[in-house]
C-alpha cells in the first residue's frame, strides 16, 4: 500500500511514522497509509511557508484567479471519487460525500471570483491636499486546523480564502480522515502554486498542531474543532499578538410553533438531527416544540425515524452511515445513558446496529419529556440523539433555544409571519433557518455563531476577508 506523504515546500516526504485509516462502516477495511509529521517538520513547513510569502504576497492576481480556479475544476471533475473517499473514510452517506465534494470545489471557484473582487477605498482627508487610501493587505503565514466531520469542505473553506487574500498556508487536518486531506492537497500540488505557499502536515494535535499554535511564525490561526480544545488554544495566540478565528461546538435548537406545517417540521427534524449521522456543528439537537402540536409531531417523527435505514455509507438506500469511530460511539453511548438516568424518556433508537459489515452502527435516537437544564440538551453529544423539549407558547420557546452556552444555529418551523421575523430578530445564533433544517448552508455567504460557538470574525464569503486580510491606511500629500 502506497505511503501518502506530508507535502513540505513543494516536495512530497515521509513523516516520522504512519497512521492507518480505517472505514467506520467496515473496520476491516484499511483505507490508506498517511505519513505521520513530527515538531521539525510542522517547524520546517512554517518555515517555507514563511520562505514563500514575499513573492506570493506580490503574485499577480490573475495567476493567483487562475491557480484558485484550476483547484476548483480539478476537485468538480473528481467529486464522485473524492465523494467516495470521504464517505469510506468519515462515514456520511455518498450522496452527502459527493455534495461535500462539490462545495468544496464551489468554494475554490467562489474564492477564484474573490481575488479580483479583492477592493480598497480612496476618501478625501479632512485635510486639505491630503488624499486617504485603505488597503488590504495579507497577513502572512496561516495555520489552518480542520476537525474530522467535514473533511474536505472546512479545509476548502479556510484555505482558499487564505490563498486568495495572498497568504502563505501550514494545512494540518484532522488525524482520523488524512485520506480526504491528502487529496485535496494532491491537486493545489499540482495548480501551479510555487513551492512553499501551500504545505500540508498531517499528523496529532499534540505534536503537529501545538507546534503551529506555538509557532511564531506562524500569523494566523484558523481552527475549527471542539470548544475544548478551541479556548485552550485561542489565548495562546492573543498572547503573542497574532489572530485567530475558532468555530466550534453547537446545541442548536429547532423550535416548532402549533401553526407549523407538520410534514415540514418533523422535515427539518430528520435533516437537522440525524442526517450525516448528526456529526454537524449545525445539528439540531434540542427540538422545541410548543404544547399544541407537541404529541402529533412527536408520533410522525417516530414513524420517520423507523424508516430510516442506517447502513454502510457507500451502500444505495443507506440513509445514515455509522458513527465515525469508537470514540465517538462511546460518548454517543454516554449520553443515552446520561439521558436515561436524568429521566428523560428514549422513545426511539438509540441501539447498536448490525449490518452485513462491522461498523459503528447506532440507530437514531430520540428522548421525549426532557427539559433544558439537563445534560443532554446542554452538551454537544456530536451523534444522531435529539430531544425534545415541551413548552407552552412562542415566547417560552424563545426563550429555552436562547437558554444555552452556544449560538452556531437556530431554526424556527412556524406559518406565522409575525413568529418567523420575531425569531429572526430575537434568536442568538450566527444563523438562523426559517422552515429549514438547522444544517445546510450555502458556500457564499458568512458562515458562523455567537457566544460559546465562535470566536473572531466570520468565515466564508466575501466577509472571509475581514479574517484574512489586514486593512492598511494610507495618507498621501497631493
Ligand atoms: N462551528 C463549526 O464550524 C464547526 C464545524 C465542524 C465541526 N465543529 C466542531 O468540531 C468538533 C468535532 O471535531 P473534532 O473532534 O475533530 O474536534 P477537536 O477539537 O478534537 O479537533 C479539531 C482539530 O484540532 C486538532 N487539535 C486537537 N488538539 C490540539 C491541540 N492541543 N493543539 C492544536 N490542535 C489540536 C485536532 O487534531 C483536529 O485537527 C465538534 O465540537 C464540532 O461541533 C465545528
Ligand atoms: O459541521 C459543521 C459544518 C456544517 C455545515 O457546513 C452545514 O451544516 O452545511
Amino acid at each position: 500500500m502506497m505511503l501518502h506523504k506530508n507535502f513540505i515546500d513543494g516536495q512530497w516526504v515521509a513523516g516520522s511514522g504512519e497512521t492507518l485509516n480505517i472505514n467506520p462502516s467496515d473496520t476491516r477495511d484499511v483505507i490508506g497509509r498517511y505519513a505521520r509529521a513530527d515538531r521539525a517538520q510542522a517547524q520546517e513547513a512554517v518555515a517555507a511557508a514563511r520562505a514563500a510569502f514575499a513573492s506570493w504576497r506580490s503574485a499577480g492576481i490573475q495567476q493567483r484567479h487562475d491557480i484558485l480556479d484550476h483547484i476548483g475544476t480539478e476537485i468538480l471533475a473528481r467529486r464522485e471519487d473524492l465523494g467516495r473517499l470521504l464517505s469510506r473514510e468519515e462515514g456520511k452517506t455518498l450522496p452527502e460525500g459527493i455534495g461535500e465534494a462539490t462545495r468544496a470545489g464551489m468554494i475554490f471557484k467562489f474564492f477564484a471570483g474573490e481575488v479580483l473582487r479583492l477592493d480598497g477605498e480612496r476618501l478625501p482627508s479632512v485635510r486639505p491636499g491630503v488624499e486617504v487610501e485603505v488597503s488590504r493587505e495579507p497577513l502572512g503565514v496561516v495555520a489552518v486546523i480542520s476537525p474530522w466531520n467535514f473533511p474536505i469542505a472546512i479545509p476548502a473553506w479556510k484555505i482558499a480564502p487564505a490563498l486568495a487574500c495572498g497568504n502563505c498556508v501550514v494545512f494540518k487536518p484532522a488525524a482520523l480522515v488524512p485520506g480526504s486531506a491528502w487529496a485535496l492537497a494532491e491537486i493545489i500540488a499540482h495548480s501551479g502554486l510555487p513551492a512553499g505557499v501551500f504545505n500540508l502536515v498531517m499528523g496529532s494535535g499534540a505534536e503537529v498542531g501545538e507546534t503551529l499554535v506555538d509557532s511564531t511564525q506562524v500569523d494566523a490561526l484558523t481552527f475549527t474543532g471542539s470548544n475544548t480544545v478551541g479556548r485552550a488554544l485561542a489565548p495562546r495566540l492573543v498572547g503573542r499578538g497574532a489572530r485567530v478565528q475558532l468555530e466550534m461546538g453547537g446545541k442548536n435548537p429547532l423550535v416548532v410553533l402549533d401553526d407549523a406545517d407538520l410534514e415540514v417540521a418533523v422535515h427539518c427534524a430528520i435533516q437537522g438531527a440525524y442526517y450525516s449521522t448528526g456529526q454537524r456543528c449545525t445539528a439540531s439537537s434540542r427540538l422545541i416544540v410548543t404544547a399544541g402540536i407537541h404529541d402529533r409531531f412527536v408520533e410522525r417523527l417516530v414513524e420517520k425515524m423507523q424508516a430510516l435505514r442506517v447502513d454502510h455509507a457507500l451502500k444505495e438506500g443507506s440513509d445514515i452511515g455509522p458513527v465515525v469511530d469508537q470514540a465517538q460511539l462511546d460518548q454517543d453511548l454516554d449520553y443515552l445513558r446520561i439521558g436515561r438516568e436524568e429521566g428523560a424518556r428514549l422513545v426511539c433508537g438509540g441501539d447498536l446496529v448490525e449490518r452485513e459489515t462491522p461498523g459503528y452502527y447506532l440507530s437514531p435516537a430520540l428522548f421525549t419529556e426532557t427539559s433544558n437544564a439537563m445534560r443532554i440538551n446542554r452538551e454537544e453529544i456530536f451523534g444522531p440523539i435529539a430531544a425534545v423539549i415541551r413548552v407552552q407558547d412562542y415566547e417560552e420557546a424563545l426563550a429555552v433555544a436562547n437558554d444555552t452556552e452556544f449560538g452556531l444555529t437556530s431554526g424556527i418551523v412556524t406559518t406565522s409571519l409575525k413568529h418567523a421575523s420575531d425569531f429572526k430578530r430575537r434568536a442568538q445564533a450566527g444563523l438562523v433557518m426559517v422552515n429549514l433544517p438547522t444544517a445546510g448552508v450555502d458556500y457564499h455567504v458568512p458562515f458562523g455563531g455567537r457566544k460559546g460557538s465562535s470566536f473572531g470574525p466570520r468565515e466564508q464569503g466575501g466577509y472571509a476577508r475581514e479574517f484574512f486580510t489586514i486593512v492598511k491606511t494610507a495618507y498621501t500629500a497631493s
